[in-house]
C-alpha cells in the first residue's frame, strides 16, 4: 500500500490470517506502518493498495461499504472525549477526581457500546492520554465481556498488551515479528528489544 502512486511503499507484503476473538497487539516505532494496516482493513485508503483481506473467507472488498464498516469498531482514546481530563486541566489543585471517574465511566460505556456491536474492534492507543490502570482496565473488560470479538490493539504501552494472545510487530512496512508474548521474549528480537527499551517492569 503507498500513499500516493510517486511514494514509496507504506505496507508492504503483509500476509496475516487472523483467529475469531483472537486479542491482537499491535507494536512498532513511529512510522513502521501500525496505522496503515488498520485504514487497510477499514477501506480507509483504496488507490494504490493491491492484495485482498479475507472476514470469514469472503473476500471484503465484495461487500459494499455500508454493510462492511458496521461490523468494524474503532474505539480512539483521545482525551479530549473525556470531561475527565479536561477538568483536571482545569483545576489548578488537582485535588477533585470526581470527574476523573466519570470520564473512565464514558470511556468504558464507549467501549461497551461499540464492541457489543462489532466483528472486528480496533483500539487506538497511539495518542492516548489515560493513565495505565484506565488502559488495562479496558484490556480486561474487553478480554472477560467480548470474547467473541477479535480486537486489534495499536499499543503505545507494551504493558497493556502484554496479555494479549498474539503481538504483531511493525517494522519498514512488514510484519517484522508475530507470535505469543511468551514465544516473542523467547526470541529475543525486536519486540525483547523494546520491551528492554521501554520503561515496562521497572
Ligand atoms: N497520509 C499519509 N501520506 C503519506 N505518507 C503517509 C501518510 N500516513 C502515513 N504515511 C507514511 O506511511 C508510513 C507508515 O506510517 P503509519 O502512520 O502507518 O505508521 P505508524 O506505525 O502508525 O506510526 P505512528 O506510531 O507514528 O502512528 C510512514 O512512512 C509514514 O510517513
Amino acid at each position: 500500500m503507498k500513499y500516493g502512486s510517486n511514494l514509496g511503499y507504506a505496507l508492504e507484503i503483509i500476509n496475516l490470517t487472523l483467529n475469531s476473538g483472537e486479542k491482537i497487539g499491535i507494536v512498532g516505532r513511529t512510522g513502521a506502518g501500525k496505522s496503515s494496516l488498520v485504514k487497510v482493513l477499514f477501506r480507509l485508503t483504496h488507490e494504490n493498495t493491491s492484495g485482498s483481506i479475507l472476514i470469514d473467507g469472503q473476500d471484503i472488498s465484495k461487500f459494499g461499504v455500508g454493510y462492511y464498516r458496521p461490523q468494524l469498531g474503532m474505539i480512539p482514546q483521545e482525551s479530549s472525549m473525556f470531561s475527565g481530563s479536561i477538568r483536571r486541566n482545569l483545576d489548578p489543585l488537582n485535588q477533585f477526581n470526581v470527574e476523573e471517574i466519570s470520564g473512565q465511566q464514558q470511556l468504558f460505556g464507549l467501549c461497551r457500546v461499540i464492541v457489543r456491536k462489532r466483528k472486528i474492534v480496533v483500539l487506538d492507543e497511539a495518542t492516548a492520554n489515560v493513565d495505565l490502570e484506565t488502559d488495562k482496565s479496558i484490556q480486561e473488560l474487553i478480554r472477560k465481556e467480548f470474547s467473541n470479538c477479535t480486537v486489534l490493539t495499536i499499543a503505545h504501552r507494551l504493558e497493556t498488551i502484554m496479555n494479549s494472545d498474539r503481538i504483531i510487530v511493525m517494522d519498514k512496512g512488514a510484519i517484522a515479528e508475530i507470535g505469543t508474548p511468551q514465544e516473542l521474549l523467547a526470541k529475543n528480537g525486536m519486540f525483547a528489544q523494546l520491551v528492554k527499551t521501554s520503561d515496562f517492569g521497572q
